[in-house]
């Protein structure tokens, strides 16, 4: 039994997709123009797919799991499960409109053209906000459309907003947060579920790995007390002797969220010669 993996053929989520998958141990070759691939030491088979139809073919159950972003997700309004946020492919759907215009809010969009490729969710925008608007939509050059007299306002993805500026654009109403989700079909046999599971214990040991850092520093003994108050690690801190006495070697686990900020303080405390160092697997 393999568990059957919709995945992006190519565009911004494949490589990371990949990349995750190979960071789990999963060998999964990509070859040109190759639409399926069974991964060689673990139960799964990769189809390559167009990222718009993912959704379909999970609810269909012809794939049981896929990678895909919460926005072509919501957009397709399919019945999949997401199980996982995977952390890549992070942007937000928003209304964007002439950098002369003057917004305030949606009722700013009452009676205005709105070119999108998510004429879905720009709709249920509208709705909540009880707006009137046309909704043209198209599939891509998205932002191109006010410059050119085809739509007066644009909803569509931003990530650096570079995009936008360059057609002389400005964002005035994020109206979708999204990331890439893993998502899985409704029905699954407790083979398939057992497969999945096995898939997401990998991917959590990854990611959890990438939020952290290995730290070893060096401290006087007398700022141990205060050393160790500052670190968790992943029970309490390894504390070896150095070979010059009166003085100690501390390791410990950081998350990215409080890194700075402890390793000032550990500075502050009389740490030194302080080393950082990823991790690759995070197992708890
Ligand atoms: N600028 C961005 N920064 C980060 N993530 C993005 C960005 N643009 C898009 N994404 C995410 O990546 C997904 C795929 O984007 P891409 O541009 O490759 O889609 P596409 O052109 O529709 O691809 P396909 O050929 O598969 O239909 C988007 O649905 C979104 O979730
Ligand atoms: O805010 P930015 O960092 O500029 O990113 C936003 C752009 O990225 C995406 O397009 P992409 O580059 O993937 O091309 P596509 O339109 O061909 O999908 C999206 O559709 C925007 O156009
Ligand atoms: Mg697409």
């Amino acid at each position: 039994m393999v568990l059957k993996l919709a995945i992006q053929k190519s565009g911004r989520l494949h490589e990371d997709s990949m990349k995750l998958l190979n960071d789990c141990g999963i060998g999964i070759k990509n070859g040109h123009n190759q639409l399926k691939s069974v991964a060689d030491n673990f139960p799964i088979e990769a189809y390559f797919l167009r990222d718009d139809d993912i959704p379909q073919y999970v609810e269909d159950g012809v794939a049981h799991i896929g990678i895909v972003g919460e926005n072509v997700l919501y957009e397709k309004n399919k019945s999949v499960d997401i199980v996982e946020k995977l952390g890549f492919g992070k942007c937000r759907l928003s209304i964007a409109v002439k950098k002369t215009d003057e917004y305030g809010d949606a009722r700013f969009l009452e009676g205005k053209k709105i070119a999108t490729s998510y004429p879905f969710l720009t709709q249920d925008f509208l709705n909540k906000n009880g707006v009137n608007a046309e909704i043209h939509e198209i599939s891509g050059s998205v932002e191109l459309a006010p410059g050119i007299g085809l739509a007066d306002v644009v909803c569509d993805l931003v990530s650096s907003g570079s995009t936008l500026f360059m057609n002389g654009l400005k964002e005035v109403e994020p109206i979708l947060q999204s990331e890439a989700v893993m998502v899985r079909t409704k029905e699954l046999t407790e083979e398939q579920q057992s497969v999945l599971n096995q898939l997401l214990f990998r991917i959590r040991s990854v990611r959890k790995a990438k939020r952290n850092k290995y730290v070893l520093m060096n401290a006087p003994n007398e700022s141990l007390p205060q050393i160790i108050k500052l670190l968790p690690g992943m029970r309490s801190p390894s504390v070896l002797p150095l070979a010059e006495t009166g003085w100690s070697s501390v390791h410990s686990v950081l998350s990215e969220d409080e890194f700075w900020d402890k390793i000032e303080q550990l500075k502050a405390a009389g740490a030194e010669g302080i080393l950082v160092v990823p991790i690759e697997k995070m197992i708890v």
